[in-house]
């Protein structure tokens, strides 16, 4: 491993010396065990602990298949799926990686008893498999985390259809959060010049995500002027739907829950900005009743903020606790697009609002290559800052996931993996020095 981070820190190496890098056997990964998976049997979603069922063990290399490509892993970042992941909600992943088992020879290597996480990455090409011409060893790169097979005609208008299309390093093994990472070569994207390589790690999955969900034809398509509502705007997916929002000459209205991250969305350049908490909204009277009250109440407060006007886009991913609220307040012929369902995938609204005024729900999922791409280079070109908060260690992932589970974190938590420090990785200060304040906005806050 000391042989790969000196190639990587040296300015000197060239494409053959990575080449000529012999490979470990073996490298440090953060997993979960599928002989664990029933140990938080009986214990409430909040009470299930990510320290407790993430570990950081010593893996065998996967063999590298055509198409493929080992990266060295410099930093991953923590997303949501993890946490969900880590406990084991609302399933096992190892089902994921059965599942994808059995798909063919080459599948197989993914089920196993230990299931490496993460869906991030920045590093460098250590080796391509048979049929990889576009990348080589050497190359610096952040990979996004849609696996397609596309042996279907299905995936071939839109990559998201795919019959096999999985998300890597949560449907599939080898993830991100390691030192060395198995992935499809149609999974890398140039890493972008000016970030250092936890900076470059950090947006990948929510970022595309978020340009799928919300400027992608694909999701609600936003133009110019829209009233965009969304939820947890500071937070992982929120963070970057505000800056696209605020980018593209959108109106965000920005929901949080503290004055602390009221105040990073203001200095994003929001300026329609909502504290949930204080404001003190209950859209559920108990677990069966919603208030329709406190709907129009949530209405109310944003006619406030726009100057009378509805919502023309919901970013919805909260779930059960808001989709009633988020149905309410679009406006006739407006859009609710949904990613995630993060306190409950039972949704209830109703459907007068939805059929009476003509809106639209409309599911979203990660993004296709072409939109990954687009997204990273709006990161590239300094148009879209990464929104990393924390950088933890790989042998403190657990706390890391922890922070996500618990909503104690504002932005990315990013994770170091074999980069040594902070910081490094940086190839274009020039750029880096024009950006520096949007690129340290959610440090160590
Ligand atoms: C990028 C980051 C993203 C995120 O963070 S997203 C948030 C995290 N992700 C999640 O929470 C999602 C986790 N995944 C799941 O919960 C499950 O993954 C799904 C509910 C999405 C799917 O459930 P399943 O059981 O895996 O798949 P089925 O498609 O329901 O297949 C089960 C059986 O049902 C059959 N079936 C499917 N559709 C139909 C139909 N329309 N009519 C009749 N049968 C159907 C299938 O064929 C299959 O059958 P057979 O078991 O025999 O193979
Ligand atoms: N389908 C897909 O492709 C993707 C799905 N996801 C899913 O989206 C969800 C969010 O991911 P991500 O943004 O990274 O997570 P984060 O935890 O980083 O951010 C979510 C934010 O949503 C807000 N929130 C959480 N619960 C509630 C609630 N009950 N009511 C209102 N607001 C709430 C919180 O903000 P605050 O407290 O400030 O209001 C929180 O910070 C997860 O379930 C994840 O699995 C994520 C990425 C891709």
């Amino acid at each position: 491993m000391k042989e790969i981070l000196d190639a990587i820190q040296s300015p000197d190496s060239t494409s053959e010396d990575f080449a000529n890098i012999k490979l470990p056997e073996s490298y440090r990964a953060v997993t979960v065990h599928k002989d664990e998976t029933e140990m938080f049997a009986g214990l409430s979603t909040r009470e299930k602990d990510p320290r407790k069922s993430l570990h950081l063990d010593q893996v065998p290399l996967p063999e590298l298949g055509p198409g493929e490509a080992l990266v060295a892993v410099m930093a991953s970042s923590v997303n949501y799926n993890s946490v969900w992941t880590s406990i084991f909600e609302p399933l096992s992943t190892f089902a994921f990686l059965e599942r994808y088992g059995k798909l063919s020879e080459l599948t197989k290597r993914h089920d196993l008893p230990y299931h490496i996480i993460g869906s991030d990455l920045a590093g460098v090409v250590l080796r391509t498999g048979p049929g990889v011409n576009a990348w080589r060893p050497g190359d610096e790169v952040v990979a996004h985390c849609l696996s397609v097979e596309l042996e279907s005609s299905d995936g071939h208008n839109d990559t998201m259809l795919d019959p096999e299309q999985r998300i890597w390093g949560f449907e599939t093994n080898f993830g991100g959060l390691a030192e060395i990472a198995l992935v499809k070569s149609n999974q890398l994207m140039p890493k972008p010049d000016h970030l250092s390589w936890e900076e470059a790690a950090a947006p990948g999955l929510v970022n595309s995500t978020a340009y799928r969900q919300l400027v992608s034809r694909n999701g609600a398509g936003m133009k110019q002027g829209d009233n965009v509502l969304i939820w947890g705007a500071s937070g992982g997916l929120g963070s970057y739907a505000t800056q696209f929002a605020l980018a593209g000459g959108a109106n965000p209205i920005c929901v949080v829950s503290s004055p602390q991250k009221a105040e990073i969305c203001r200095s994003m350049g929001a300026e329609a900005i909502i504290d949930r908490n204080a404001e003190g909204y209950k859209f559920w009277k108990d677990e069966q009743t919603q208030d329709p009250k406190e709907w129009k109440r949530f209405g109310k407060r944003i006619r406030e903020l726009t100057g009378g006007e509805d919502i023309d886009i919901v970013f919805e991913h909260p779930g059960r606790e808001t989709f009633g609220a988020s149905v309410y307040v679009t406006r006739k012929g407006g859009t609710i697009t949904t990613c995630a369902s993060t306190s409950g995938y039972m949704h209830e609204y109703d459907n007068r609002y939805l059929w009476m005024s003509l809106k639209r729900i409309i599911g979203s999922h990660f993004a296709n290559y072409r939109e990954a791409w687009e997204a990273n280079r709006l990161i590239a070109k300094g148009k879209i800052h990464p929104t990393l908060s924390k950088v933890y260690a790989l042998e403190d992932t657990g706390q890391a996931a922890y922070d996500v589970h618990r909503n104690l974190h504002q932005g990315k938590v990013g994770v170091l993996c074999l980069a040594p420090e902070e910081g490094l990785g940086v190839r274009d200060p020039e750029m880096r020095a024009k950006h520096i304040d949007a690129i340290n906005r959610f440090r160590n806050i």
